[in-house]
């Protein structure tokens, strides 16, 4: 089996268990994230599948080859993986060129240090020092030296996380587009939703030392496993429905559902912020709310309702609006789209 695949991995520091049966398959070319709040065991998972940090049970293997199942571990040199840590970690005494090059056979050493110097977009600086380059050019640096001996895995943690809004979502977006282009198969680790959903083909999200679910960004988005996933994921109103015959009744009225499938009864479902619809007047399906806050955000404006009591709805429920909301602060809300019913996790 190409890819790597991970089956039941249990792993800790000491006593605290950290990893507790995590199971993660990741296609050879993928783009994976792991994604999951600060502590949960993300940089210890990378760690184990680095050959860093010892498994204790289970597997974990690449491209059919197992490199730890608890007992037999292959180290850490002869895993074929690289790793970008999250400060990057340049040599500050070695050039971008000796960087990059560092630990490769010295008669291919300057050819391949030119080819991945254009392919992270840094053709030209190649005698500059790490001081010398911006936060940005030094963690495509350190990609670029991760990439140097052509793993068959790209584990990276947290990378971006030093670097301001703007220059992260620039860099972000061009590793992917490098790592893309070289058909390398990743692991990028981060608490961060938008840099996960952005970044990735599939997501793991990454609960208590477990994955709670795999899946695309969208999929994750619209169709959590649960409540937890739901609201880990952006902002979710989770509304009380009744569900019969592939549909949800709710205080809107009828919305279809994702999965038609789902069981007849009472439940909870998804309504994402930007299917809440906000009018002047009522009409069919619409419940009266009072504006709580109202932010503008350049795209669009998050507007926070209170809803009128009696129709069972949460005491507030976000909007995304196009257009702020009427003066008056009294506003009728709708839904729309499809709703998703949602376990609670
Ligand atoms: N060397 C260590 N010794 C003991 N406990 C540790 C050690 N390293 C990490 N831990 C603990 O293991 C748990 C998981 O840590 P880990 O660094 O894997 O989490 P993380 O999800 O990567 O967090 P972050 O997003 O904050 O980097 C935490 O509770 C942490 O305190």
């Amino acid at each position: 089996m190409s890819g790597l695949s991970i089956t039941g991995l249990r792993a800790g520091h000491g006593r605290t268990r950290v990893l507790d049966g995590v199971d993660l398959a990741v296609a050879d070319g993928a783009l994976a994230c792991v994604l999951g709040p600060s502590g949960c065991g993300k940089s210890t998972l990378l760690r184990v599948i680095a050959g860093f940090h010892p498994a204790e049970q289970g597997q974990v293997a690449l491209a059919g080859r197992v490199l730890d199942d608890g007992r037999v571990r292959l180290p850490a040199e002869r895993r074929h993986i690289g790793y970008v840590p999250q400060d990057g970690a340049l040599f500050p005494h070695l050039d971008v060129a000796g960087n990059i090059g560092f630990g490769l056979p010295r008669h291919r050493r300057r050819e391949r240090v030119e080819e991945l110097l254009d392919l992270v977009g840094l053709a030209g600086l190649d005698e500059r020092h790490p001081h010398q380059l911006s936060g940005g050019q030094q963690q495509r640096v350190a990609l670029a030296r991760a990439l140097a001996p052509e793993p068959e895995l790209l584990l990276l943690d947290e990378p971006f996380a030093a670097l301001d809004a703007a220059l992260r979502t620039e860099v972000r977006t061009e590793v992917a587009t490098t790592l893309r282009k070289a058909g390398t198969t990743a692991i990028l680790v981060t608490h961060d939703q938008e840099e996960a959903l952005t970044f990735a083909d599939v997501v793991a999200v990454m609960r208590e030392g477990r994955i709670a679910q795999t899946g695309t960004p969208t999929e994750l988005y619209h169709q959590p496993a649960d409540t937890g996933v739901a609201r880990f994921l952006g902002e979710a109103n989770l509304v009380p429905a009744d569900i019969a015959d592939g549909l949800a009744r709710t205080a809107f009225g009828e919305l279809a559902l994702t999965d038609g499938s789902a069981a007849d009864g009472p439940g909870v479902v998804l309504i994402r912020p930007r299917q809440i619809g906000l009018t002047a007047e009522p009409g069919v399906g619409t419940v009266r709310a009072e504006v709580v806050h109202c932010h503008f955000r350049g795209h669009d404006y998050r507007v926070e309702v209170a809803p009128d009591p009696g129709h069972g709805l949460p005491e507030r429920l976000v909007a995304y609006s196009d257009a702020a909301p009427p003066t008056t602060g009294l506003v009728y809300l709708a839904a729309y789209g499809t709703a998703h019913r949602c376990p609670e996790a």
